[in-house]
């Protein structure tokens, strides 16, 4: 599979030990940045990889900052992803089966290494589960809806 990673300043450790993994593991790895601890703006490395994965380049994303919080949002501000902010195995499995998250965003400073690993096992195996969560999903991918005033909840 053809994963890229990003993070901010936060994450570079962690960053570096996923992708390591990732990679033997046989996935095809980007890693979008940044290359060192200098501080830099989760939304820049947000933006690049949310670029990236709905351009197609990568079939899945990896976001890491150090809650994982200004990393997903700058990531879902992109039309083409659904970022999903996880911190155990079974969330970033359900954000698979029931959202068809194609983005993961982690917390550098506040999950383990072990715990991390296990997020991004689970988001790399687990697939969509369809049927009623295919039309929710379907929703997702209406962003008007979510500024209508006057809309009601179906
Ligand atoms: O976006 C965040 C919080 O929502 C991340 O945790 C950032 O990594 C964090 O804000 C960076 O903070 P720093 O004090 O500049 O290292």
């Amino acid at each position: 599979m053809r994963i890229a990673f990003a993070s901010d300043h936060a994450a570079v450790e962690l960053k570096a030990i996923l992708v390591a993994w990732a990679r033997e593991q046989g996935h095809d790895v980007a890693d979008l940045g940044p290359a060192d601890t200098t501080s830099v703006d989760y939304p820049d490395y947000g933006y690049t990889l949310a670029a990236h994965v709905a351009a197609g380049k990568a079939d899945r994303g990896v976001a890491i900052c150090g809650s994982g919080i200004g990393i997903s949002i700058a990531v879902n501000r992109n039309p083409g992803c659904r970022c999903a902010l996880v911190s155990d195995g079974l969330a970033a499995r359900l954000s698979r089966e029931h959202n068809d998250a194609n983005v993961i965003a982690l917390g550098a400073r506040l999950i383990g290494v072990d715990t991390a690993k296990d997020c991004l096992a689970a988001f790399l195996t687990a697939g969509f589960g369809g049927g009623r969560h295919a039309r929710r999903v379907e929703k997702l991918g209406e962003p008007d809806l979510a500024t209508d005033i006057d809309k009601e909840p179906a």
